[in-house]
Parts: C-alpha cells; structure tokens; sequence
C-alpha cells in the first residue's frame, strides 16, 4: 500500500540547506496525541525533515491509521520498536531523537519498555509537564535529556516552548532541538529546570486562561445582544489587535491600558468591577495552582495511575 500525504508544506525546501541539523536526524515519537502531532506537524510544513525520518508509536489503531495516511509517516504500535528506528547500525549511523509524548501518568509504563534500550548517542527530548530530567536520565538509564514545554499554538507554528538539557546533551544535539522547536514557533533556553514547572503555569497552561476569557467576552458580547459570530469576530480581533499593539510598540501593559481609560469613561468603570471581582487575585491563583500540580506531577509516587486515581 502506498501512502500519499495530503498534507500541505509551507516553505521551500530546509532540507536541502547544509546548515539544518535536522537533515539526517531521525524522530521517534512515543505517544502520538495532540502535541506530538503538533510537533510533527510543524516540523514537516517547515520542511525541516522528510516524512521518512519520522516514526510514531501509539496504542490504538485507528489513530495510527489516521497520522500515516495524513503526514505520511509510520506509525507503530511498539514504543520498543519506535526506538529502535533510530538506532545506528553497521548500514548506517544516524543522529536520533526519542520524544516522549505520553501523558505524565504513563510515564512509568514507558520508563518500564525503554529502560536500556537507548544508544548512547540518541537524544531523549520530553514535553511531559512535571517529569524532571533526573528521573528521566535515572530511570532510561541515559543521560542524554532535554526537558521542554511546549503549548498548543504550536500547531500553527505560534507556539513558546521553553527548554533545558542535561549537561550530557552535546552542542550538535541543543541545535537539533533549536531547530524542531523553532517550528513550533518560539524557543527559549533556560539554565534552571525549576523554570520548566514555571513555564507549566505560565506559557504552557496559558492558552487555557486566554481560551477562558476569550470565551466570557464573546458570552458579555452576547448577554449585550450581538450575534455570536459578530461577538466572536470584534472579541478576537481586540485580543489579536491588543497583542500585536503590546508586541510592537514596547510598552508597558499599564501605559496601554490607562491609554484606553478616559477619565470618568467605560473602562474605568470596567475596571473598577474587574478590580472588585479579584480578577487578578484569580489569575494569580490560577497560575500559582497550576504551577503546584506540575511540580506533584513530578513526584515520582504521583506518576503511576494508581496514585493519580486516588488524587482525582
Ligand atoms: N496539551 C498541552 O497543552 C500540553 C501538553 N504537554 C504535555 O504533553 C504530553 C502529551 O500531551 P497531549 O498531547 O496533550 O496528550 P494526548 O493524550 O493527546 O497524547 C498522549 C498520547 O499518548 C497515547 N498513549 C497512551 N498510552 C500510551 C503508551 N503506553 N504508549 C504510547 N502512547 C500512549 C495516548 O493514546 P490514547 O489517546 O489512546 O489515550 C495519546 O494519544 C503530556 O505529558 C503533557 O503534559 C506539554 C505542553 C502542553
Ligand atoms: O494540562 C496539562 O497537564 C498540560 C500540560 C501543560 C498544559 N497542559
């Protein structure tokens, strides 16, 4: 069977550049859901690899049905076998990243399959909130980890995704990782993993608050009386414009805001109702809270599913 990708590439070719450091990378995606399809995604539409150096493992046949025949790639059921693909033989030696894609309760499941099956020079990457590189290195025995965090408009290429790596990883390999991040959109290195959980709460967490408010706005536009295709569109495009006039013109948040507060005017009745309702208060709380449930993710009596039935 012949597998074609209807999948749209943006970009001219990356591949053909001598200085991507993807070229003759290998990835294998343990765990095949939302974000290691964005991942793979992006990494295709930028053309930073061919479908043929891509392999996936995951459980269910139907999704693995659904990503070879979108992206082109093979997707199999072994987390062992997703691996190997990456290891260096006698026929040829490859540069190879394993991504670990799981949710952080499988984690241990996936510790148990791939405990000493990693060649020394394959590079373990995780987007799984919570799991420190400690227990990674420990548990894979392989001391070759790059954390990251990742969010969801990755899948359009305007992700943040902050990173960090054990001192193992080589330079070779921290530009492979510049390099399949950046086509998610933006990269940050940290030094201190501790700003991972951080950027949990934060960035990676983020959308959920954005989606939050997005959502409550478009309801007040209704609740006023406008259609919800009219609340939608005026509701997004202030978000959009807001974003873009703070991207671009450098200012405080504070300096825009007072620039839309009229003395005696709408928004600072606003916000006097915002300021008494605590919204603030609640964000804070929102992104405290969340950056506490990454850092018990990564306890290690937290991660087993047992332990995670008992906490829900
Ligand atoms: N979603 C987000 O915004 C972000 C998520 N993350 C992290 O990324 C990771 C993945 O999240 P996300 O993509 O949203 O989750 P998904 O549930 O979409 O993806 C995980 C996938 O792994 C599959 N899976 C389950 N068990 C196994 C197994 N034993 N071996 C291989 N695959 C398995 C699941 O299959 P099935 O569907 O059948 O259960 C699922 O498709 C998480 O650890 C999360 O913390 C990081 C940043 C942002
Ligand atoms: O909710 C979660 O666990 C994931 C991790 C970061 C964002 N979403």
């Amino acid at each position: 069977m012949s597998i074609t990708s209807g999948f749209e590439l943006e970009t001219a070719s990356e591949l053909e550049r001598s200085d991507n450091p993807l070229r003759n990378a290998r990835l294998s995606f343990i765990g095949c859901g939302v974000m290691a399809e964005a991942i793979i995604a992006g990494l295709l539409r930028r053309r930073l690899v061919t479908p043929d150096q891509i392999i996936g493992s995951h459980p269910r046949q139907a999704r693995r049905d659904e990503l070879a025949a979108k992206y082109a790639i093979r997707v199999v059921e072994s987390n062992r076998d997703a691996v190997s693909f990456g290891r260096s033989t006698d026929q040829g030696r490859f540069s190879s990243i394993v991504v670990l894609a799981v949710k952080p309760q499988r984690l241990n499941l996936i510790f148990e399959e791939l405990r000493g099956r990693l060649q020394e020079e394959q590079l373990v990457l995780s987007i799984i909130a919570g799991a420190r590189m400690e227990t990674i290195a420990r548990e894979l025995l392989h001391p070759a980890v790059v954390r990251t965090m990742p969010n969801t408009p990755a899948q359009i290429g305007q992700g943040m995704t902050v990173w960090t790596a054990t001192p193992q990883v080589t330079d070779a390999q921290r530009d492979q990782v510049r390099a399949l991040l950046g086509a998610l959109g933006k990269e940050m290195y940290v030094e201190e993993e501790r700003m991972i959980d951080m950027a949990t709460a934060l960035s990676a967490t983020g959308p959920t608050y954005i989606f939050l408010v997005m959502e409550a706005l478009i309801d007040a536009g209704v609740h006023l009386g406008f259609s919800r295709r009219m609340a939608q569109e005026l509701v997004l495009q202030t978000m959009l414009g807001s974003v873009l006039f703070a991207q671009e013109s450098h200012k405080h948040p504070a300096e825009l805001r007072n620039m839309v507060t009229s003395p005696g005017g709408t928004s600072a009745e606003a916000i006097y109702q915002m300021e008494k309702g605590s919204l603030r208060t609640v964000l804070s709380k929102a992104v405290w809270a969340a950056y506490q449930r990454a850092v018990a993710l990564g306890r290690a009596e937290k991660n087993s599913p047992k332990s995670e039935e008992h906490n829900s």
